[in-house]
């Protein structure tokens, strides 16, 4: 192991990491409140602005990854469909497997230039997270509880708002809404064979509404659909802890482009057409399992330079700082200021290792696994309903 290689696996590298990203991010965080006197002026610069800001927040996230771990990003794809990727607007079905899939979806969003812009159909929850989850307000993200009769109204507004936003963007969906767990899988393929729907062996069984929302509202402002598939080489289960302690993983993306006018209008035809789709992508995870690839040509996009140029910025612009500040608490020589400050800074890192929690599918949420136990009632036959209720 190289000395770089040793420094990387140090407690203080991450924790001046971590003091980068919160302290860069509250800073971000205030300039986008400060925003807010703009949008009823001019909506659409505060929207530039606000991709500006947030790229600044989200890119560090893809340094991280690409530059200090050096994970390697390869891209299945059709080089036809490669010509227009970052260059139109499209909604991206992606499988939720892995604890920095937003990550690498971040990291491929970088290389074909919207960062930025990126959006998702989010848990609720996420919003709450410090840095991310306040960015993500400003940045027009769409958030969800996961009950559709609350989701309804909000989804659908938050998507329409979408319309008219001046920078091409990616609107990312996890259908399966969930990660992938086996007890998850379990529950969601009794749910499958209730419905008469063929088993996944990858993947959950994808929750329809939101996808059919996204696509009605979505429908002109999107050209397409881009089916997306990750996984990861010799079965690495990568982790963001990993990815801290300066860890190589190799991520595979095969992308199929949809054009969105193939797409049924019809609710439940589009619902069979999501359906069918998550059988193919199977089939992909099935190809990959047994041959080591996706189908398709590898088209890697190239790194870019920005995402490690703002790391580096602010690393300058915050490290000197600190330095000076317990260079001068030591000086001080008083107890009560440096036994305050450690327990600040151990408070800090304590709030630090819940956000990275956020990211850990064994912290998961029981979504799809307790939570639903009123929706396999309704798939169940009267009669079977406890015994699925016992099983989950
Ligand atoms: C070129 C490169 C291309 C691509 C690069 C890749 C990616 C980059 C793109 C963009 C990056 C952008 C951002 C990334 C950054 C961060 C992202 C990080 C994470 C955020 C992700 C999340 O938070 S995921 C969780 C939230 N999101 C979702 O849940 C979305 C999917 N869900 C839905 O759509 C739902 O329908 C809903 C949320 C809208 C509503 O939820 P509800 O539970 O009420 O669902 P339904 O009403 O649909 O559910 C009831 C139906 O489900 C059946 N059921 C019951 N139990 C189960 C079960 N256990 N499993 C499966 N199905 C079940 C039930 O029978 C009902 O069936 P119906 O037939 O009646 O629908
Ligand atoms: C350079 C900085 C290093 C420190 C990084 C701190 C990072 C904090 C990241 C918090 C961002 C959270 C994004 C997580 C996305 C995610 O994967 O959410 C899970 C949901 O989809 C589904 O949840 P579940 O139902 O629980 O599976």
């Amino acid at each position: 192991m190289g000395i770089l290689q040793v420094l990387k696996t140090q407690l203080l590298c991450h924790l001046i990491i971590c003091y980068v990203f919160l302290v860069s991010g509250f800073i971000i965080n205030l300039l986008q409140i400060c925003t807010l006197p703009l949008w009823p002026i001019n909506k659409q610069l505060a929207r530039k602005i606000n991709c500006r800001l947030g790229y600044s927040i989200s890119s560090q996230l893809v340094a991280l990854l690409e530059w200090w771990s050096g994970t390697e990003c390869t891209l299945y794809t059709a080089p036809e469909s490669y010509k227009l990727y970052g260059k139109e607007n499209a909604i991206v079905v992606l499988n939720h497997n892995f604890e920095i899939d937003f990550m690498t979806g971040w990291t491929f969003c970088e290389r074909f230039g919207v960062l930025g812009s990126s959006k998702v159909l989010a848990k609720k929850e996420l919003s709450f997270v410090p840095v991310i989850g306040w960015m993500w307000y400003f940045l027009e993200i769409v958030f969800c509880k996961r009950q559709w009769e609350e989701d309804r109204k909000t989804v659908v507004q938050s998507l329409r708002n979408l319309r008219d936003y001046p920078e091409n963007f990616w609107f990312l969906l996890h259908c399966e809404g969930t990660r992938f767990t086996e007890k998850k899988h379990k529950i969601s393929m009794e749910v499958a064979e209730k419905k008469g729907l063929p088993k996944l062996k990858y993947h959950l069984l994808p929750r329809t509404k939101g996808f059919c929302v996204t696509v009605q509202n979505l429908r002109g402002t999107v050209t397409a659909v881009y089916d997306s598939t990750l996984n990861f080489r010799n079965n690495e289960m990568p982790t963001l802890l990993g990815v801290l302690n300066g860890k190589k993983y190799h991520a595979d993306l095969y992308v199929r482009r949809i054009p969105l006018d193939t797409i049924p209008e019809d609710e439940s035809e589009c619902a069979a057409w999501l359906h069918k789709l998550y059988q193919e992508k199977d089939e992909f995870q099935e190809h990959y399992r047994q041959t080591g690839r996706f189908p398709g040509a590898i088209t890697s996009p190239p790194h870019r330079p920005w995402a490690l140029l703002n790391w580096l910025f602010w690393v300058c612009l915050l490290v000197y700082p600190l330095c000076m500040l317990l260079l001068q608490l030591l000086l001080s020589g008083s107890t009560f200021t440096v036994v305050c400050t450690s327990v600040f800074c151990l408070a800090v890192s304590v709030g630090m290792r819940w956000m990275i929690g956020q990211t850990e599918i064994d912290k998961g949420s029981n979504y799809g696994r307790d939570a639903n136990k009123q929706q396999l009632k309704d798939c169940h036959p009267p009669g079977q309903q406890d015994h699925a209720i016992v099983r989950s």
